[in-house]
């Protein structure tokens, strides 16, 4: 698990990014921080492989202080998926994928085999692997840099708006790949969206943040949205609006669920029956 305990981070220049910030983040589950621009997830995630040191406070990694790690050798065994996927211009796919397993001393042959079939784990056709980035779509990019960032095979995936740069329909693909994914390979994942939706459909676990890192509130998607802490948490899951709210109605035999704009949602059944 990864703990923060009473974490703050006050930039160079004055910014307080992060105050007082303490959370845990199961093993095995999926975590979002979600929140307005500025709310310091980035910096939040980033401290989890120190890529941003804490001014005060500390991050533990099941139980371990990670100030006290060498940060390159930290970062080698967690994975970091970027909103542009960060991914090497002048290397091909199979190189991007692989640089890190050749920086830990992976044979060559060995990396590039590892390197093939990660891209089968996460959806892209092997005939990629010799192009270049720039000749891929953003979608097939995006994969790649997940690809990437599960080459280690890290137990903690961080995930930094790595679908926010993407056409609707390729990253609502995106996000049901990575569900499976996620099935399959019961990472602890650390995801930053701005995105209530992605967020509802990807966490486990839901951090909601105001300025300055502040926990609005921390829940599950049912939690968050059965008990907004407040209107602010309420407005932000879309609690307030009736967007979710749903309601029954008798139509024959059957009772059906009508959303607030009179939209059917589905049909009303009780427990148990299919
Ligand atoms: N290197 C830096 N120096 C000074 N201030 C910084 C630095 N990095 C971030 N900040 C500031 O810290 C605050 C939090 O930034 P951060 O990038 O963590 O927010 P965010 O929630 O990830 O935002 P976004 O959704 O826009 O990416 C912002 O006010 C930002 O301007």
């Amino acid at each position: 698990m990864i703990e923060f305990r009473s974490v703050s981070k006050r930039f160079p220049d004055g910014t307080l990014a992060v105050e007082d910030f303490s959370l845990v983040l199961p093993s095995h589950k999926t975590t979002v921080l979600v929140g307005s621009s500025g709310s310091g997830k980035t910096t939040l995630l980033r401290m989890i492989n120190r890529m941003v040191d804490p001014t005060s406070g500390s991050v533990e990694i099941d139980g371990e202080d990670i100030a006290t790690l060498p940060p390159v050798k930290l970062r080698r065994g967690i994975g970091y998926v970027m909103q542009n996927s960060g991914l090497l211009p002048h290397r091909t796919v199979v190189d991007n994928v692989a640089t890190v397993p050749l920086l830990r001393g992976t044979p060559k042959r060995q990396a590039r085999a590892d390197a093939l079939a990660m891209l089968d784990t996460v959806g892209l056709d092997r005939s990629l692997a010799d192009r270049y980035p720039s000749q891929l779509s953003g979608g097939q990019q995006q994969r790649v840099g997940v690809a990437r960032g599960l080459a280690v095979d890290p137990n903690i995936l961080l995930m930094d708006e790595p679908f926010g740069a993407v056409d609707p329909i390729v990253r609502a693909e995106l996000q049901q790949e990575l569900v499976r994914l996620q099935k399959e390979l019961d990472k602890t994942v650390v995801f930053v969206t701005h995105d209530i939706e992605e967020a509802f459909l990807l966490g486990d676990q839901i951090v909601i943040l105001s300025e300055g890192g502040r926990i609005a509130q921390v829940g599950s998607p049912a939690e968050l949205l059965a008990n907004p802490a407040d209107d602010f948490v309420a407005s932000f899951v879309g609690a307030d609006r009736g967007r979710r709210a749903l309601h029954v109605e008798r139509h024959g035999n059957e009772d059906v669920v009508v959303d607030s704009d009179g939209r059917l949602a589905g049909v009303l059944r009780s427990e148990g029956v299919r």
